[in-house]
Formats: C-alpha cells, sequence, structure tokens
C-alpha cells in the first residue's frame, strides 16, 4: 500500500518541476535502484544473463502460504487475532468489496476528521522485529541487510513456520499471489505494454528483485543452508514476499520514515480522491489514520497510497482506476536527441556532465510537463550558434540540480515544441496501434483459467494505455494551439514589417 510513494509537490500548467518531492508512503527501496539498476531496452530480453530471470519471467508456481485474494475465511481469522492481541475496538470490519476484493466498511458512522484504527507497535512488523528464529535473524544483521530485503527474508521465515510463527494469522489472510507487475510473464509484459514504458519499469523491478535475491543467496544464504534452506528461501518465494512488500509496506513520517508492515491497517484500499495517510501517532501509540470525510455503515473505508499515476499503481498494487479519476496520473515520454544532430557530441557530453543521456524519460500530465522536459527540449533543437547555452540547458533538463530551470529561449520555441509535438505524436501511434490491435488479439491460451488471467490483464492493459493516450492528446491539442498562436504571431509581425517596408519604400 502505501508504496511509499513520492508526493509531487509541482506547479503545474503550463510546465511543472519535478526537482522537488517529498515523501511519505514507501517507494522503491534505494538499494534496489542503485546497486541493481541496469539500463533496460526495449528488446525482447531481459538485460541479465541469469537463468533465474527466464524462470521469474514464465507462470510459476504459488507458494504454499497466504490465501486466495478475495478469501474472507482467513481474514476473519486475522480480525480474531488481532482483538486477542490488543487491537483495540474498531469502527470498521474485513468486508468483500466492490473496489479492491476484501477491503474496509464501516459500521458506524463515521465523522470526517476522526482517527481510526490505533494498530499498536506490538502488532508492526519492522525491521528490528523479533524472529521465531533469532539466528537467521542474527546472521542478516551481522552483513547488515538493509531493511527491504530483511523484511522479505523475514516474511518468508516466519511464513515457513507456520503455525510457530506469531504471525501466522497475518500471513495466512495475505494474497498468495500479490496483484502487481511482478507477476507478469515477460510475454505478458511485451505484448499488453508495449505502448508504455511502464513495461521498463516493471522489467527493471523484476531483475532488482532478481538481483538482490542472488546477492543474498551467494553471499548469505549459500553460506547458512540450515537457517536458510532452498526449498523455503528461493526466487518464488522471494518474488512473493516483495509482492507483498510493494503493495503493502508503508513508510510511517512519524516514526522517523521507518517502513512497516501494519496488519488491519494493511486492508485498507486505494482511493485518488482521498488525502490521508497512515502514520504513527505518538499521543495515542499507535498506527492511524485521520479520515478527510464521513462514511456510513456500509460504505467501503479508503486511504491514498500516494499521489501515483496509474502506470505507477499496476506496476505495485496490480489495479488502475477508472479512466479520468486519477488527479495524480502522468505518462511517461520518451525524447532523444537526433543522431544527425551536428553537435550531437557536445549536447550528449553536457547531458551527461548532469546525469542523462541521449534518451531521456519524462512526465506529462493533463495539467502540464515538467520544466526539465521543456529545458532538454531546447537542447535538442538548438543550433550550433547556441553551443554556449548548451551547459545551461541540461543542467535545467536535470532535475538533480538546484539551478534556475525557467529558462527562455524565444528563438527557438517553436522549434522546441515541435520537438515535444512530434514525439507525443509518436507515442500517441503506439498507444493507437496497441489499443486497435486489442479488440482482435489471439489470447493464446490452452486453459480456461489461463483465459481468465489472460483477459484480465489486457483488461488492465487497454485502461491503462487509454488513460496514458488521454494525457497525451491533452498534451497534444496543448502543443498544437502553441504552435498555432505563435505561427499567427509571426505572420502578424511579418505583415507589420511589410507594411512599414512598403511605407518606407
Ligand atoms: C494494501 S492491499 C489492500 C487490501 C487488499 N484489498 C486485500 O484484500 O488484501 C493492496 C491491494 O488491494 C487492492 N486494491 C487496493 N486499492 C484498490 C483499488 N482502488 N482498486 C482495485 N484494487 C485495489 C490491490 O490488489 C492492491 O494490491
Amino acid at each position: 500500500m502505501v508504496e511509499a510513494s513520492r508526493i509531487f509537490q509541482t506547479t503545474l500548467f503550463p510546465s511543472f518541476s519535478i526537482l522537488h518531492k517529498s515523501c511519505t508512503l514507501t517507494q522503491s527501496p534505494s538499494f534496489l535502484r542503485k546497486k541493481y539498476s541496469t539500463t533496460i531496452h526495449c528488446s525482447s530480453s531481459v538485460s541479465t544473463s541469469d537463468s533465474a530471470t527466464e524462470k521469474a519471467a514464465s507462470v510459476t508456481p504459488k507458494v504454499p502460504w497466504g490465501c486466495e485474494i478475495d478469501s474472507l475465511q482467513n481474514a476473519e481469522a486475522l480480525q480474531r487475532w488481532l482483538s486477542d492481541s490488543g487491537l483495540p475496538p474498531q469502527k470498521m470490519a474485513i468486508q468483500k468489496v466492490e473496489v479492491g476484493e476484501r477491503g474496509l466498511v464501516a459500521l458506524k458512522n463515521i465523522r470526517k476528521g476522526e482517527k481510526l484504527l490505533f494498530v499498536p507497535p506490538s502488532l508492526v512488523i519492522t525491521a528490528d522485529s523479533e524472529w521465531s528464529c533469532p539466528e537467521a535473524g542474527e546472521v542478516l544483521k551481522q552483513y547488515s541487510v538493509p531493511d527491504w530485503p530483511l523484511l522479505a527474508t523475514y516474511l518468508i521465515s516466519e511464513a515457513s513456520l507456520q503455525q510457530s510463527s506469531r504471525w501466522s494469522n497475518y500471513i495466512s489472510a495475505l494474497p498468495r499471489q500479490p496483484y502487481s507487475l511482478l507477476y507478469w510473464t515477460r510475454a505478458e509484459l511485451d505484448r499488453f505494454l508495449e505502448a508504455s514504458q511502464i513495461r521498463e519499469r516493471a522489467i527493471e523491478r523484476i531483475t532488482n528483485v532478481i538481483g538482490t535475491y542472488d546477492d543474498l543467496r551467494l553471499r548469505i544464504f549459500s553460506k547458512y543452508p540450515d537457517l536458510f534452506p532452498e526449498e523455503v528461501f528461493n526466487m518464488e518465494t522471494f518474488k512473493w514476499s516483495f509482492g507483498i512488500l510493494f503493495s503493502r509496506l508503508v513508510r510511517l513520517p512519524s516514526m522517523d520514515g521507518r517502513v512497516a508492515l501494519v496488519p488491519w491497517a494493511d486492508m485498507l484500499n486505494h482511493s485518488c480522491e482521498v488525502e490521508t495517510f497512515l502514520d504513527y501517532d505518538k499521543s495515542s501509540k499507535g498506527v492511524v489514520f485521520t479520515t478527510d470525510r464521513q462514511y456510513e455503515p456500509g460504505e467501503q473505508v479508503f486511504i491514498s497510497y500516494g499521489k501515483k499515476s496509474n502506470g505507477e499503481l499496476l506496476l505495485s498494487y496490480g489495479f488502475v482506476p477508472r479512466e479520468g479519476t486519477n488527479p495524480s496520473d502522468s505518462v511517461e515520454l520518451s525524447l532523444s536527441l537526433k543522431k544527425s544532430d551536428k553537435c550531437y557530441k557536445e549536447k550528449l557530453e553536457a547531458l551527461r556532465k548532469h546525469g542523462l543521456s541521449a534518451s531521456q524519460c519524462f512526465p506529462l500530465r493533463i495539467t502540464g510537463w515538467p520544466v526539465e522536459l521543456m529545458a532538454y527540449s531546447f537542447l535538442a533543437v538548438s543550433p550550433p550558434s547556441m553551443s554556449r547555452q548548451f551547459e545551461e540547458m541540461a543542467a535545467a533538463a536535470s532535475n538533480a540540480t538546484t539551478i534556475r530551470k525557467d529558462i527562455r529561449y524565444p528563438e527557438i520555441e517553436e522549434q522546441a515544441l515541435q520537438f515535444i509535438l512530434d514525439s507525443c505524436e509518436m507515442s500517441i501511434s503506439k498507444y493507437t496501434k496497441f489499443l486497435q490491435a486489442s479488440g482482435s488479439m489471439d489470447l493464446d491460451v490452452t486453459s480456461p483459467k489461463q483465459l481468465n488471467r489472460r483477459l484480465f490483464l489486457k483488461q488492465l492493459a487497454v485502461d491503462l494505455c487509454n488513460s496514458e493516450r488521454r494525457i497525451l492528446f491533452r498534451a497534444q491539442s496543448v502543443l498544437r494551439r502553441r504552435l498555432r498562436d505563435i505561427r499567427s504571431g509571426e505572420l502578424r509581425a511579418l505583415r507589420i514589417f511589410d507594411g512599414f517596408r512598403n511605407l518606407f519604400k
């Protein structure tokens, strides 16, 4: 849930800055991003030679713990165990819901501004939680394993102990196959998400999870096979535990940003319309959230998993909000320097100096695009005579610098806008091609179960592509209008100039 998430604080329209981001919910852990980050290209194979990649990219057997994603039976046992373990009486209960399979539903009237939940720290899983097998925990700490892989290993260790783990009721109510792009095969990603940049993010994430597991296996598990047997600690179980973390881990700002799994609270589903987050409340000493609206008995209660785009929600949580309902939605637009550019080398050098490359993605929103995108476009179209400004443009295109961003070059604005428009239109045509083909797509299945899965994934992909294309259409129309204005302004100026010339003649 609360996949951490960055809240983009942006000044929108006509352009916004992606420079300053603040954070409440968890986001892809930095160890995953830094250590294993690989450059992934739109080729048909994942950029790792490890055969585990192939294994992970095929449909895989389910882990032996957890339950079906919509099972209420285990959720009831979870509710009973939580009450017996110190969870105070609640105004909500786990029920089957229309949005999100299972969710928390109001049992009583809930006021706006009310604090709910109060999950005590003793019922929260963090990197400091006690291990049922303390020796395993000790070993991981000796190796200074960071929080995310530590928690992933912890979850598997506790799950494998079944009833002997104090978390057995919690783990039994977790989905056996959490929804997220981690569970899509490589072929499904290639086929259904070809048009969207989120495909590359998914491949990168899968590669990173595999890399993390391989690193733990080589450095630690292989040295302590009694504590970490491969039958239990393997790629499959790691995919499950990372799937759980990506879709349920919370960052608690009032606990120094510590990441935690919070049983009960993690039954709350996301709504793009609410603006309330989980946090630790020092006065009541529990994890709470404060409602930003009232609820009547029978209504599902929601929180926000963060201001995420539809693609990011699909990546971590496996769902796509209804088209047009997510104000934080965005689509990644890919821009590239032209190889035929006379100043290609100089421009690339300037970009590299600021951590950028010849191809860069920038987020477009329905409300506008970031100033970094505009700066990149200025650089891409600028003529050799502007070579002294390359450095300044590249710096402004990078979100790593604090340099003034709203640079303007009126003499090349028209070309820069046309450059963005061309990229938008190229991207739109990819989406349109997929959406047109999706109607008659052969799903290539051998069983009804497989057919259901493919139909489900295809629908998610169609929903995502429609929402991303909608943003591109909007940008296209804004760009065309601006270009028209610039061109008609130029025409008018030319006419006035001609008028003066004739007068003097
Ligand atoms: C933190 S869990 C919430 C509890 C979950 N529904 C359950 O039954 O275990 C996050 C998962 O809930 C589902 N979910 C949450 N919000 C949703 C929404 N708005 N639409 C569809 N599914 C949602 C997704 O499967 C997501 O991966």
